[in-house]
């Protein structure tokens, strides 16, 4: 088992930083692009694990990939993805896998089997199934009903109406959008449930519409007329939720952090989290990118939040709620227990491991701050998010001792130079 030792950083910190490109954006334009007819450059697109994994699957289809310095080029299957009887392995990257699963459900062919990891196994797939039946693909799930691994068989997608819940995950409606240009019917999605994290859905729509496709919107329903997407050079976004560590370690430190590539009018919902940080204490300005300060002197304040549109955020908002006054609120996230692992579970134990008292709700997190944060040996579960906010949190502990810190390669292979830089 590696393990990363975190050293605590004399603060006031200040620092400018870069992040990588937004693995949400990447992986909806590279679905968009090996739709499209011709060649698209995503500039700046995400290389980490989950999108290279996303590009590869699209390449077994057909998709021509190739990758340089910083873009990737797509030459597109015009709608028609080629089911060669691999087995596409996916790793525990949902979204890459309920993108895929929809788009290879467009195609003919062999039929190939969608797998992943152990845990991407566990993770919920069946109101997308469902619907990708109620639209004609062929589908059947090889170990247990609603989940990978998973047998496409193709054919293409009738489109029509179809009801669909996204209370476990907005993924299943942004997959079933983004094939919705090429069903042979107009597609109608009706929700059948409250929508969550609603930012992701709104950039999906974006994403669509810069690659040329339009969707109607009306009540709880998405109308998607048959239409192409068109090849695009498109520039890919700093991400937003890789950001957040960055910003939040302005907040727990005190001092000022810019992320120097991270545009005040981002796409990404994510980009939110300046604003709770202001609630929480601290100054934000805008200029050359976001940046986040904190007077030392000002306390962190606790808040009452729902987080419900920034799922990804809570590992982050928690680590600085460890150390604001009184108590924070974190609700309206349940589907956090669906994602590379448990979080609420996973967040409240480790915390508690640094002396911070934590109730978990069913739906969130009650954490009361604390002057007293203790390192300890963070369980990272194999989730880059937990690994990277307790990083954070060891800028302001001793001996903060984080697990298999190589999970961070899911989202940001390079975060680990990028902490270092904080030091100098
Ligand atoms: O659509 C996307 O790119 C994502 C949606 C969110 O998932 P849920 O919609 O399941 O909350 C988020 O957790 C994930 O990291 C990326
Ligand atoms: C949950 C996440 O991603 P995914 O659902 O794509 O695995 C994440 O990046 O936090």
């Amino acid at each position: 088992m590696t393990r990363k030792e975190i050293k605590p950083l004399d603060g006031p910190l200040i620092a400018q930083v870069k992040v990588p490109g937004s693995k949400s954006i990447t992986q909806r334009a590279l679905i968009c692009a090996a739709l499209a007819e011709g060649e698209s450059i995503l500039e700046d697109a995400l290389r980490s694990e989950d999108p290279d994994l996303l590009a590869h699957a699209l390449a077994a289809t057909g998709a021509k990939v190739e990758f340089s310095e910083n873009a990737l080029r797509i030459g597109g299957v015009v709608g028609s993805p080629r089911l060669s009887g691999k087995e596409i392995f996916m790793g525990n990257n949902g979204t890459g896998a309920r993108f895929f699963l929809a788009y290879s459900s467009l195609g003919k062919g062999t039929p190939i089997v969608l797998t992943g990891t152990k845990r991407l196994c566990e993770r919920p797939f069946k109101p997308l199934i469902e619907a990708l039946q109620a639209w004609g693909a062929s589908l059947s799930c090889l170990k247990k009903e609603g989940f990978l691994p998973i047998k496409i068989t193709g054919g293409g997608l009738l489109g029509g109406e179809v009801s669909l819940s996204v209370s476990e995950s907005s993924q299943f409606l942004s997959a079933l959008l983004l094939v919705g240009p090429y069903t042979r019917e107009p597609a109608v999605i009706k929700l059948s449930s409250p929508l969550v994290s609603r930012p992701y859905v709104d950039l999906t729509l974006a994403i669509m519409k810069n690659f040329g496709a339009e969707v109607e919107e009306k009540e709880e329903s998405f109308f998607v007329k048959p239409q192409k997407y068109q090849a695009r050079h498109y520039q890919i976004e700093a991400d937003a939720s890789s950001a957040s560590y960055f910003l939040a370690a302005a907040a727990l430190v005190g001092g000022k952090v810019t992320v120097a590539n991270l545009p005040k009018d981002s796409l990404q919902g994510d980009a939110a989290f300046a604003g709770i940080l202001s609630r929480m204490g601290c100054e934000i300005s805008y200029g050359q990118g976001v940046t986040v300060s904190r007077d030392p002197e000002t306390p962190l304040r606790g808040i009452d939040i729902n987080m419900g549109r920034y799922p990804d955020l809570v590992p982050t908002l928690a680590v600085v709620a460890a150390k604001a006054r009184g108590k924070t609120i974190i609700r309206g996230v349940p589907h956090l227990r669906f994602k590379e692992t448990d979080r609420l579970k996973a967040v409240a134990t480790e915390l508690r491991k640094c002396g911070v008292p934590v109730e978990e709700l069913e739906d969130g997190l009650i954490i009361e701050g604390t002057d007293n944060i203790k390192g300890a040996e963070i369980e990272t579960y194999d989730d880059h998010r937990i690994a990277m906010a307790f990083a954070i949190l060891g800028l302001v502990a001793h001996g903060m001792v984080i697990l298999n810190p190589g999970c961070v390669a899911k989202s940001f292979p390079n975060f680990w130079e990028v902490l270092e830089g904080l030091y100098q």
